[in-house]
């Protein structure tokens, strides 16, 4: 029968777990038949499990070396000894492994395994993860307006201010405040970009502002730091910051002021030195007009406005972006160069890039992996770019009917009365749906939000029921 543990041995493990836990590189404590005794935190994030899981494992299936089962097994300490570890999805991963035999009585019981990523690999991601990849020269198009906004981008990199960028998804919103990171005095530190609008609620105020240990169940040991503490020396890149939940909205207003972030659960406020551009494809004006968006909020990123318009109102561009991504494509995909026929750029010019520059990537890359051929014609293109050009023919776009050809309007109505029935088309066209008012606001170049001011003023006067 066991014995019952004394309790220095139970004080002596409970030591021994704290002090593994405290470890921020995974380790592994084994036996010298390569079973599993001790695990600490940082190994499950690397092998992807729960440490439970990984008690249940041997060392031959956590780690693909039969060289350190048989380094364990004789008891001899090394350094650095070259291994893969084989995570919970069969990722295979490269390490380095640090072996600290065992010995009970001059027998070697066992090992600790300490495990720490190559250096280049180390430098390669801490590269990959703060790294630009734009400057100013990758930023393609000479349209006026593009140049417009090289020239401002340009100007504005060599302050240090808080820059907001509007424009449509797509458009190359984060290309540009990277252009702009990277012509900065800040360019040599790191450049933090976050969605705003992916991250859920609950978690954007951790990942923005990091968290002390123990500041919630599920907080990790030590502890984590948030993206600001990361951007330090650097730029902070809040994307889609329309989206940012009212009460987040009074914690960055803050920050932003003090230039300090206090993570959750800390008790003490951190100096940050980090420039902040925003961006957002949302009308962010008007929510401020609604109440949606902070108004000293949005004074406070607005001191250097930024537009990049969409692809629609500067076609000038399309032929230059349409070959770089040929270029960039036919390389990718080890094909030789393909000529574009002139009808094929004709619907290309015509279709109106709802989705923008990625859009047109997408559809390039479509094209490149796809003809067969060398010349790209009207029947290379994607079917829903030729539908869409279809629909366009049939139902011309709104601006093109309002010369005086739509149905009820005349050019010497009151604007007032121009309005409603624009208004009023539009929905008759696009549906009343909450889509369909969407689109009828898309239509009109107006925001949904204009919409329904519009609905509410015209409903007080009873002039259209819902
Ligand atoms: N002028 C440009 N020249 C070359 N590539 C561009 C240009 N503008 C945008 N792109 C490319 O278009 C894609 C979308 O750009 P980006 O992510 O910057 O858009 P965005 O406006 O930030 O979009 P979202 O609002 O959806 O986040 C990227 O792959 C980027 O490389």
């Amino acid at each position: 029968m066991n014995e019952p543990w004394s309790k220095e041995k139970k004080w002596f493990l409970s030591e021994v777990e704290g002090l593994l836990g405290m470890i921020p590189f995974p380790m592994l404590v084994v036996s010298v038949e390569g079973k599993v005794l001790h695990v600490n935190s940082a190994a499950e994030y690397v092998w992807n499990c729960p440490q439970i899981t990984l008690f249940q494992q041997s060392l031959g299936q956590l780690v693909d070396s039969a060289l350190l089962l048989e380094t364990v097994r004789k008891g001899k300490p090394v350094r650095d000894l070259a291994v893969t570890i084989v995570d919970q999805s069969g990722k295979r991963l490269s390490y380095l492994c640090k072996v600290h035999p065992l010995y009970v009585e001059r027998v070697a019981e066992g090992a600790i395994l300490q495990f720490a990523k190559p250096p280049a690999e180390q430098e390669r991601e801490q590269k990959r993860r703060n790294a630009t990849r734009y400057s100013f020269d990758d930023i393609r198009g000479s349209s006026p307006a593009l140049l417009a906004l090289k020239e401002q981008g340009r100007k504005v990199a060599g302050n240090d201010s808080t820059v907001l960028i509007r424009g449509e998804s797509g458009t190359g919103k984060e290309v540009l405040a990277q252009a702009i990171h990277s012509s900065s005095e800040r360019a040599g530190g790191p450049f933090i970009a976050i969605n705003c609008a992916a991250i859920p609620e609950s978690l954007l105020e951790s990942e923005l502002f990091g968290y002390e240990e123990g500041a919630f169940t599920g907080a990790k040991k030590g502890g984590k730091q948030g993206k600001f503490e990361l951007a330090n020396e650097g730029t902070l890149f809040l994307d889609e910051i329309g989206d940012m939940p009212p009460f987040l909205q009074v914690k960055l207003l803050r920050v932003l002021q003090e230039r300090r972030v206090e993570r959750i659960g800390g008790a003490v406020s951190i100096p940050v030195n980090v420039r902040v551009i925003a961006a957002t494809h949302k009308d962010i004006t008007e929510m401020m007009m609604t109440g949606q968006f902070r108004e000293d909020l949005f004074f406070r990123l607005n001191v250097i406005p930024l537009y990049v318009p969409p692809l629609r109102e500067r076609k000038e561009d399309l032929y230059e972006l349409i070959l770089h991504y040929m270029k960039k494509f036919g390389e990718r995909f080890q094909k030789p160069p393909k000529r574009l026929s002139t009808e094929a750029f004709q619907c290309l010019q015509r279709y109106r890039w709802p989705g923008n520059i990625r859009e047109l990537e997408n559809i390039v890359e479509y094209i490149v992996s796809l003809e067969t051929g060398d010349l790209v014609t009207v029947n290379s293109l994607p079917g829903s770019v030729r539908e869409r050009l279809q629909e366009a023919v049939e139902q011309p776009e709104l601006p093109q009917q309002t010369e005086g050809r739509m149905p009820g309007i005349d050019t010497q109505m009151p604007l007032e009365k121009t309005e409603e029935l624009l208004i009023m088309h539009a929905l008759q066209r696009f549906g009343q749906t909450t889509e369909g008012k969407k689109r009828a606001a898309e239509s009109l170049g107006i925001s949904v939000a204009t919409l329904y001011r519009r609905l509410h003023k015209l409903q007080r006067q009873q002039k259209f029921s819902k």
